[in-house]
């Protein structure tokens, strides 16, 4: 039998799900029921466990980079993607106007990889810890590695997991002078500019974890200033960085006149600055060359086809490669994320305004005890999530959809039951254009995962979709809350590690038996979550609604679908409640709500718990 529904008839969901999960993503019961139960839990050196090494820090868990779409999406003028590539590529679409005389059938001297100039920028930057695979990690370093001096080295006793600290090349101490080494006869001193040293203190720490997806973590240390007292452009300008050097040096090998290497750069002005090169001179080209020639001294230097050296004039180019005098090409158009390397599971950007969520939405600047808690869900009339238990229904039209991701993107954790988990397999990452995996870098806007498995009956295993997303490098692997009752085959723990996913054991229950979610929340926060999704299912968003535990909830978001699921659907719906006189109540009265039409569905927002807890209250 086919457990997967569709109330609201649309055929959107199962079109978007990963290709190759069992029924168009939805995944029959037994089909993630496959498990191995063991005993206790091991703990090896994680990269999780590497960057807690430094604490307390604040941003100490890599978390997504929310606060870059939040700034740039929610601002009136900037809610289309479109905009969003454009303000943040700035770099590239500048470049772009400049006059280029690059002909197509000319082989460029530049690889950039997409997006280079943002990416640039994000790791000068590092405003939010930054998690990225190896891969990208070994293609971008590169050309951002000389903002960086390293300090020092540690490596884990197993060998997986090192960690590098840098400084901010301008906190280096002054260069010494060459007065103090001793010149070869002949030569005079050299014209040295002597930059001055310690001018910023910004510091980095690099965690480098190799396992089943190796990651690169960067973050900021707790001694480190948060923002360099430079920009880039500066240490631009003082070094140029390995990445443009590489070109050179490819070209130069090549037995190319340095003086044609650079005239050949000039020609690609958008691509050398992407690269970093707006400061690049024929010196760097002559350095990197002269190295190659004290290994090949009989080789005879040539300009390149197509160029000749002419006296006070340098190199020039005569014709194009075809043989065709050159004329100069039109501007090529602003480079931007290529629709056709994205995965064919991207969402765009929602094209209308989602201001109304703002209000709901976390405020990363505050400093709180516990993270921003927001429920969101899709409902029918009738207040079910799913037509019966262990079934997917889809009740998210479109435009919800889009709403939802954004919603994730804005959450440094999505929460669910297991129970969602066995009947959903979700992915639970955020799939909009941009975001880490769908065009954007490394986890970039991607949220941790968590479930709620008391006896750990997920059954981790590579094919579910959580792990499948996490080696594509389209989201987090999960962690899994359990109790210390549950039994975790120690092979499952290294299996969820190595995809950088972790089990955290919560010890504290109510007087129901059940985990404690005053305790789910601290052990988050104190894992650097700021903010929480809570999507499901029934179970989970019921019993938060109670009023033992409101006072942990900030906002409601409900997607309400125009359909009835009856009686036999999953519900959400708190205990019922009685005022003091005996009487029948309301269980509960969101606040401030807003309600908001969205294609097929309406969006109910809400606040749950007073303005501020009591104890919040009392310490004010
Ligand atoms: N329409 C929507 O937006 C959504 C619909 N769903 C649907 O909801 C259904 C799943 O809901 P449920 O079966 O109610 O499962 P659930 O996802 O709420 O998980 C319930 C399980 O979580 C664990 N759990 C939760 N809170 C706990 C606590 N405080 N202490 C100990 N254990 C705790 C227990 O193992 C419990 O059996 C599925 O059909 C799914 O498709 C799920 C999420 C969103
Ligand atoms: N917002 C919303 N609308 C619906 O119609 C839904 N069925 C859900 N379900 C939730 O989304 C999860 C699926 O996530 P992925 O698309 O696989 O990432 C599912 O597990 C529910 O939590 N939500």
């Amino acid at each position: 039998m086919d457990h997967a529904s569709n109330a609201s008839g649309s055929s959107e969901e199962a079109s978007d799900s990963e290709a190759g999960s069992p029924r168009n993503g939805f995944v029959q019961v037994e089909d993630v029921l496959r498990t191995d139960r063991g005993v206790g839990l091991v703990h090896t050196q994680t990269q999780k466990d590497a960057m807690d090494d430094d604490r307390p820090q604040p941003e100490a868990t890599p978390i997504n980079l929310s606060g870059a779409l939040n700034k740039q999406a929610l601002r009136g003028d900037e809610t289309d993607s479109s905009q969003l590539r454009t303000t943040t590529d700035s770099n590239e679409a500048n470049s772009s106007n400049a006059p280029t005389t690059f002909n197509a059938k000319t082989p460029s001297l530049f690889n950039n990889p997409p997006n280079l100039a943002r990416i640039r920028k994000v790791l000068f930057e590092c405003n939010d810890p930054i998690e990225i695979s190896l891969e990208e990690f070994e293609t971008y370093w590169p050309f951002i590695d000389n903002v960086w001096v390293k300090q020092r080295s540690n490596a884990s006793k197993e060998g997986h997991c090192t960690t590098d600290y840098y400084m901010c090349r301008l906190r280096r101490p002054t260069h010494r002078t060459s007065e103090t080494r001793p010149l070869p006869e002949g030569k005079r001193p050299r014209k040295k500019r002597v930059r001055e040293g310690g001018i910023c203190n910004f510091q980095i720490k690099v965690v480098r974890f190799e396992g089943a997806y190796s990651t690169v973590t960067i973050a900021r240390t707790p001694g480190s200033c948060s923002v360099h007292s430079h920009d880039l452009d500066y240490i631009d300008r003082v070094k140029r960085n390995s990445g443009l050097m590489e070109y050179a040096r490819k070209e130069s090998v090549k037995g190319y006149l340095p003086s044609s290497i650079y005239t050949k750069f000039q020609e690609e002005p958008d691509k050398l600055c992407e690269a970093g090169g707006r400061f690049f001179t024929v010196t760097d080209v002559r350095n990197i060359s002269a190295k190659w020639r004290i290994q090949n001294p009989e080789v005879n230097l040539i300009p390149h086809e197509g160029y000749e050296y002419q006296k006070g004039h340098g190199i020039v180019k005569t014709q194009s490669t075809d043989g065709v005098n050159e004329v100069p090409s039109q501007p090529k158009p602003t480079p931007s994320i290529s629709s056709s390397s994205l995965p064919p599971d991207t969402l765009s950007f929602p094209q209308f305004s989602l201001d109304f969520l703002q209000p709901y939405l976390p405020n990363n600047s505050e400093r709180r005890e516990f993270p921003h808690v927001t429920l969101s869900y899709a409902s029918s009339m009738d207040s079910k999530i799913s037509l019966q238990p262990g079934m997917q229904t889809v009740l998210s039209g479109p435009e919800a959809k889009l709403m939802t991701h954004y919603l994730r993107s804005r959450h440094d954790a999505i929460l669910v039951g297991v129970g969602t988990v066995l009947a959903d397999n979700p992915g639970l990452n955020c799939r909009l254009e941009g975001a880490g995996g769908f065009g954007g870098l490394g986890r970039m806007w991607q949220p941790r995962p968590v479930i709620i498995d008391p006896m750990g009956r997920w059954p981790v295993h590579p094919e579910c979709r959580m792990l499948r997303t996490a080696v594509d490098g389209k989201g987090k692997a999960p962690w899994v809350v359990v109790s210390p009752g549950a039994q975790i085959n120690p092979q499952t723990l290294m299996m969820l590690k190595g995809y950088g996913g972790d089990f955290l054991r919560i010890v504290e229950f109510n007087q129901h038996w059940r985990l404690r979610w005053e305790a789910i929340f601290r052990a988050l926060a104190s894992e650097g979550i700021k903010s929480v999704m809570i999507e499901g299912g029934g179970t989970v968003l019921s019993e938060l609604l109670n009023p033992e535990y409101t006072s942990f909830i900030d906002s409601i978001v409900v997607t309400v679908a125009p359909t009835y699921l009856g009686r036999g659907g999953v519900n959400v719906s708190p205990d019922s409640k009685q005022d003091p006189g005996g009487a029948p109540n309301a269980a509960l009265n969101p606040r401030e709500v807003k309600w908001m039409p969205l294609g097929q569905n309406v969006i109910m927002c809400g606040k749950i718990r007073p303005s501020a807890r009591p104890e919040e209250a009392q310490r004010d």
